[in-house]
Formats: structure tokens, sequence, C-alpha cells
């Protein structure tokens, strides 16, 4: 038996306050798990929109989803601050970053990418044997950036000034700074630029970077002490043309993470660390500042394009989404495609089973309707969530059913696992793990499926025939390519 589902009042270490009347309340039981994904994708996605969650109203609502919505609320909240109070190590923002994207870690492309001209190396993550588009840099992507890069300043500069959301790309490209010199601080500021040009350290690149929100709380760079002195504020935003000697420094934002630069030493870098609030507000526009950096400097990347090529990343990069019926190996393929082609891997049925107990024990309890609100909130919050993106999520088989999670699924990249009676049949006989399917399981099977079969069919982008139960390998490989010419092809769209 898994743990006890919900029950009535007051709940406890859960972050949901002020609620509880005896009534049936879901509270008590939503236990937030802080290293949990559904935990870190509530605050997560909390914090990208950058605001507080709207909280339930107090008083405990009779309708089934109403209960619902509470718990899911109350989970959220109570995971944020778990989060916040247990793992102070996990980056606060979410939004994702250059950092974010690189936490498969990384490794040297094979020989073509990395023998790259002045300087730039590629690096593709260590999951994949190729490089292979779906995990990150397709041909075409790599070619903007390899143009972008030619002369670009180091990347210690770039992670200065690294955007920290999506939506709200930070001032670029600041005018000379006042003469104003800043003012002393025991330690470093918060946003940092560089260490100092001469004396290069032989120093590996970095892995890892912060995430974007850290940066505004938390010292960038620890590792060298700053001097107490005042230091003045740079003449200018810099840019450094390539170099012959070159050192390896951290990845920049520009490169998502998967490229590094490695940047001459010295050009015209600030004598010493320089807070970006120093440098005073920028004047003209993107474009304009743009013009001048490269006027002044060289050819270098900016930070909007850097955005901007960050957001088609993304887009192209969002969630393979698998449905199907019960028993049709949803989770059983997500799982390996996932480990094969170094994906997250998040399934839907796991992350309620995590967050609200069995899912036996909710139908149980609560019924289906309840089941069924906890799931579509659950999806959603998945689905929406800026942190997921190369993921694989399986969804339960009845999830498309619900017609607003249906909605949701026309935009993402759906793969339909398909069966037969025959394939599910050793699968479920005897297993009381799903509710639907009791007592009579494979008549049970045959008949939800009849009902459900054209939803998943209209929802398909594409559909793996998994009847007869193919080797693993064959069929993770063909969802596999099918994401890869997708991915592709979108990339060679013209952008809007
Ligand atoms: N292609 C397959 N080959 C062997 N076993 C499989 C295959 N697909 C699924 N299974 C097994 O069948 C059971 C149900 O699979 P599961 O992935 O949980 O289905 P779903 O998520 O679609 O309900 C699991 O025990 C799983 O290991
Ligand atoms: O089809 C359904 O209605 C259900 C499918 C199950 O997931 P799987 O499809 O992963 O077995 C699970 O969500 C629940 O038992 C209901
Ligand atoms: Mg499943």
């Amino acid at each position: 038996m898994g743990r006890v589902v919900p029950l009535p009042a007051e709940s406890e270490g859960c972050g949901a306050k002020g609620r509880g009347s005896g009534e049936v309340s879901v509270e008590q039981g939503v236990r937030p798990v802080a290293s949990s994904p559904l935990a870190r994708i509530a605050a997560a996605t909390q914090r990208a929109r950058g605001g507080a969650s709207p909280r339930p109203e107090s008083g405990v609502s009779e309708s089934v989803s109403a209960a619902a919505e509470q718990a899911v609320e109350a989970a959220g909240a109570g995971a944020r601050e778990a989060v916040e109070r247990e793992d102070s190590s996990r980056p606060a923002s979410r939004v994702p970053t250059p950092a974010d994207l690189m936490r498969f870690g990384t490794r040297p492309l094979p020989a073509a990418a990395a023998a790259n001209t002045q300087g730039v190396r590629l690096y593709a993550s260590s999951v994949s044997e190729d490089a292979d588009p779906a995990l990150g840099l397709d041909e075409d992507l790599r070619l903007k950036l390899l143009s972008a890069l030619q002369g670009m300043g180091t990347a210690e500069e770039e992670s200065g000034k690294e955007p920290a959301t999506a939506e709200a790309p930070k001032p670029t490209a600041p005018k000379p700074a006042p003469a104003k010199p800043a003012a002393p601080k025991p330690v470093a500021p918060s946003v940092v630029a560089t260490p100092k040009p001469a004396a290069p350290k032989p120093a590996p690149p970095k892995q890892a970077q912060p995430a974007a929100g850290e940066s505004a709380s938390a010292p960038v760079q620890e590792a060298e002490p700053q001097s107490p002195e005042p230091q003045p504020a740079p003449a200018a935003p810099v840019a450094v043309p390539a170099a012959e000697h070159a050192k390896p420094v951290r990845p920049t934002p520009a490169l998502f993470g998967k490229v590094q630069v490695a940047a001459p030493a010295e050009a015209c870098m600030p004598e010493e660390p320089v807070a970006l609030e120093e440098l005073g507000a920028p004047e003209e526009t993107p474009a304009e500042a743009l013009a001048e950096d490269e006027s002044a400097c060289g050819a270098r990347i900016h930070p909007q394009q850097v955005r901007e090529m960050h957001e088609n990343f993304a887009e192209r990069s969002r969630p393979i989404v698998l449905i199907g019926p019960m028993a049709a190996g949803k989770t059983y393929i997500g799982t390996h495609l996932a480990r094969f082609y170094g994906y997250e891997f998040l399934d839907a049925d796991q992350l309620i089973v995590e967050r609200y107990g069995e899912v036996s024990e909710i139908f149980e309890i609560f019924g289906e309707a309840y089941f069924r609100e906890l799931e579509r909130k659950t999806i959603e919050e998945v689905l929406t969530s800026p942190v997921y993106r190369n993921t694989v999520f399986s969804l339960g088989g009845g999830a498309p059913m619900t017609d607003s999670v249906a909605e949701l699924l026309k935009d993402e990249c759906v793969v339909y696992i398909l069966v037969d009676a025959d394939t599910v049949t050793p699968r479920i006989t005897g297993n009381k793990t799903r509710p639907l399917l009791q007592p009579n399981p494979v008549e049970r099977w045959t008949e939800i499926f009849e009902r459900r079969r054209s939803r998943y069919e209209e929802l398909a982008h594409f559909t793996l025939d998994a009847r007869g139960g193919r080797p693993i390998t064959e069929m993770t490989a063909e969802i596999q390519a099918y994401v890869t010419a997708t991915r592709a092809s979108r990339a060679q769209r013209p952008q809007a």
C-alpha cells in the first residue's frame, strides 16, 4: 500500500494556510516533495510568471474540481517553500537559462565541430554520440552561432550580462559608464563581470552556470575576492577580437550550454569586475547598441540575438508527449526514449503518486472525477512550465479524454503508442494497479480503448506501432527519428 490520500482538517507542513473546516479536504495528504520534479515545476512556473500564486479562497469548496484545485495549489505553495528551505543549492529561478540546458553535461564534439575556427569549440550533450539536432545544436543553429561568434567577446564578459529571463531581457551594451567609482564592497557585487585580463589562468571551462535568478541575489563569481578599493567603470562595453592565444572559458549564454568559446585573454576587458548597475542604463535601442559595439570592437553577439536564439531553440525543444491506452507501454517506452537520447523523463501518473498518493486509492476514496482534475492540473503545470523542454512526458491513458488536456496537446509533439488487446493481455491480466480495468481487465481494456481510440488518433502527430511487443531500441529509434525530422524542418522555417 502506498500512503494515504488526503483527509480532512488542518494541513501540516504543506504550505497551505487558513483552511480546513472539517469537511473533506485534500490538503493534509498533500506532501510536497522538495526535490520532486513537480515541486520544482510549481516553484519555477510561479517565479517565471513573476508573482505569487492566487490563493484559493478560505473555506472548502464542495465541488470536486475546486477541492482538487486547492489541493494542487496547496502543494505548489508548500513545494515552493520546501524547495527554498531545503535545497538552497538549487537555483532560485528556474526560467530556463543556458545553465538549465547544460544540466546533461557537455563533452567535445567529434573532429569536425571541434576543429572550428577562431578559438570556437562546440560541445554536445554527453548522452548522444552525434551532434543530434534534437538534443542541441542543429546545423542551422550552429552556423548562426558560429557566424555570430566570429570575434565575439569573452565568455566572462557574456556571463556578466546574461539575460535573466526570456521575457525580460536586460538592458544591454551599456553606454560608457559615468565616472562615478563603484562603492567599496566587501564581497563581489551581485552581477559581476570578469576577472582581470592579465595573467590568464589555466582554469578549465566551468561546466555549470548559475541560473538566471541566482545572479540577482548571489555572487556569480566567488573565486576572486575583490579589492575593496573603488574601481572605475570601464569606458565602454567590450568585445574581444579573436587572438592566437586562446584560453578556454565558461560557456556563454549565446551558446545555450552547448558551445564553449576559447577566447583570448587580453583585449578590451575592464580592469576590475564592475557591477552592471554601475554602468548606467543604455539609451540606445538594442539595434543601435549592437551597431555601436560592432564598429568599436568588431562583430559580437548581442544579447537580443541570444534571447531570440534561445527562444527559437526552446520552441523546437518542446516536450515529446506519449499518449495511448493503458499498458501500451507509454511509461516504459518513455523511460527508454529519455535514457537513450538524453531527455528528461516525466510521467503524469508518477507525478500524481508522488504528490497525492496511489492512483488506485485516489480512485477509491475520491472517485475518478477527482483523479481527472489532479491529472489535468498536473499535466497543465508541466506543459506550461518554461523549465521542461527536452523532456519526454508520458500521460495516463485517460488524460487525453479531458477536453482541456486535449486542447493543450494540440500544440505539442504528441506520439501515440498504438497497441492491441493481444499485446497488452499479459501486461494487464492479474494486475490490479489500474482501477478502471477491474474486474475483467481484458474486457474492460477493449471496451475503453474502443471509446478512446478516435481521440488518440485525432491528437497524434506520430503513431508508433507497438503491437506485438517490438524491441525497445527499435521503437525508441523510430520516435527519435520522427522528432529529429520534425525539429529539423521547424528549424528550416524562416523566422517570423
Ligand atoms: N514493448 C514492451 N516490451 C516489454 N514490456 C513492455 C513493453 N511495453 C510495456 N511493457 C511492460 O508492460 C507494463 C505496462 O507498461 P507501461 O509502460 O506501464 O504502460 P502504460 O504506461 O502505457 O500504461 C510494464 O510492466 C512494462 O514494463
Ligand atoms: O486510462 C486510464 O484511464 C488510466 C490510465 C492509467 O495510466 P496508464 O495509461 O499509464 O496505465 C492511470 O492514469 C489510471 O489508472 C487511469
Ligand atoms: Mg503509464
